[in-house]
C-alpha cells in the first residue's frame, strides 16, 4: 500500500464534473464523494450519466471541467501509480476476447504483491468450469463475474464496479454481493453504479441518485426513505378526495393513485398513526364504504426514485 497520502477518509472526490459528447451533457456539473470502508451506490435511470462518471474517476475519460480526485490523485496524470491501488470492473468486461478465464485471473494475479488466490476467486464466482474457456466464449453472466475478479484480485484499496449484477441470476448475484461486503470490510471504498434499489438498499451505506448528469439526492438508505410514510388502502373508485382531505389532518394529502387505490401521505412520518387510521377508516364507514388492505408503509427506495426521476421510459 502506497502509504504518501493515506489515510485519507475520503476515497473519491469529484467536484463540479462536466462531460459533453458533442451535443450530449452527459455529466452536467455533478459533485460526490465516496469513502474508504464503505460502499457508495450511484444509481440513476439509463442515459443518467453513471458509466461516464465512473469513466472519470478510472482515468477513461477526461472531464471538460471540474476534477476528479481519486485516492487523493488525479486519474489520469497518476494513473501509474493509481493502478495497482485501484480495481475497475467496466460495464463492457475490459478483458482480451480470447485470453482464457483461468490464465487470465493468474496473469492479473501477477502484477500484485499479495492477490487472492485466483482458484479461490474461480470458485466463488462458479467458474472453474469454464477456466479454460477464452473470454468471448463465456456467456454474459460469466464474462462479468470473470470481470469483477479481475477488479478485486488485487486486494484493491479502491474499486469501481459498473452495474455488477446487471443480468446475473439470483446465485452469482448473491456471490457478488458477498464478494462486495468482504471487501469494505476489509477497508476498501467500492463504488457502483446500479439500476438495481434492492441492491443499493442491500448494499450501500451511501445512496448517490443521479439523473440528467447530476446529483438529485444522496443519503444512506434509511435518510432517504425513513422520513417518508404513508397509509394505503383500497375501495371503490371515485371517492370525493376533497371531502376526505377537509378529514384529514394538516400535513397530509390524499390520492388515487389508481381507479380504487387511495394513498395518504404526510409530511411528517408521526402523522401516520393509529389516529390517522381511525380517521380514514370512520371517514370511510360514514359513507358506507369499507375501507380494505390498509397498510402503513414506509416507502422504498423504488418509491423515492421514481418520485425524484419520474416514471417515464428514458429514450437513451
Ligand atoms: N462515447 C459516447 N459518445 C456519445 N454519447 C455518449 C457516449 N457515452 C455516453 N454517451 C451519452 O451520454 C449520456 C450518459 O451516458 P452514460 O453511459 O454515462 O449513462 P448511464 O447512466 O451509465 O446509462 P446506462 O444506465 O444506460 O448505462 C447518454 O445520453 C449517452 O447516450
Amino acid at each position: 500500500m502506497d502509504t504518501a497520502d493515506d489515510p485519507l477518509p475520503i476515497a473519491v472526490d469529484v467536484r463540479d464534473v462536466v462531460k459533453r459528447y458533442g451535443s450530449v451533457t452527459a455529466v452536467a456539473g455533478l459533485s460526490l464523494t465516496a469513502e474508504r470502508g464503505a460502499v457508495t451506490a450511484v444509481l440513476g435511470p439509463n442515459g443518467a450519466g453513471k458509466t461516464t462518471t465512473l469513466e472519470i474517476c478510472t482515468g477513461f475519460r477526461r472531464p471538460d471541467t471540474g476534477t476528479a480526485r481519486v485516492l487523493g490523485r488525479d486519474p489520469i496524470r497518476d494513473a501509474r501509480a493509481l493502478r495497482p491501488r485501484v480495481g475497475v470492473m467496466p460495464q463492457s468486461g475490459g478483458i482480451p476476447t480470447g485470453a482464457r478465464a483461468g490464465e487470465w485471473l493468474r496473469l492479473m494475479a501477477s502484477f500484485h504483491r499479495s492477490p487472492l488466490s485466483p482458484q479461490l476467486l474461480l470458485e466463488r464466482l462458479g467458474l472453474c468450469s469454464v477456466e479454460r474457456t477464452p473470454f468471448r466464449r463465456l456467456s454474459g453472466g460469466q464474462q462479468q463475474r470473470l470481470s469483477l475478479a479481475a477488479a478485486i484480485i488485487g486486494r484493491p484499496e479502491l474499486v469501481f464496479l459498473d452495474e455488477p449484477t446487471a443480468g446475473l441470476d439470483p446465485q452469482a448475484r448473491a456471490a457478488t454481493w458477498e464478494l462486495v461486503d468482504e471487501l469494505r470490510l476489509a477497508g476498501a471504498g467500492v463504488v457502483l453504479s446500479t439500476h438495481y434499489m434492492e441492491e443499493a438498499e442491500r448494499l450501500a451505506d451511501h445512496i448517490v441518485i443521479v439523473d440528467h448528469g447530476r446529483v438529485i439526492a444522496e443519503g444512506s438508505p434509511v435518510e432517504l426513505t425513513s422520513n417518508e410514510r404513508e397509509v394505503r388502502f383500497r375501495t371503490r373508485p371515485g371517492l370525493d378526495l376533497q371531502a376526505l382531505a377537509e378529514a384529514l389532518p394538516s400535513g397530509t394529502s390524499a390520492t388515487e393513485r389508481a381507479p380504487g387505490h387511495y394513498v395518504v401521505e404526510a409530511t411528517n412520518p408521526e402523522l401516520v398513526g393509529p389516529e390517522l387510521i381511525a380517521t380514514i377508516t370512520t371517514w370511510c364507514a360514514a359513507r358506507d364504504v369499507l375501507a380494505e388492505d390498509v397498510q402503513v408503509r414506509t416507502r422504498t427506495l423504488e418509491d423515492v426514485f421514481l418520485e425524484l426521476t419520474g416514471q417515464g421510459l428514458r429514450e437513451s
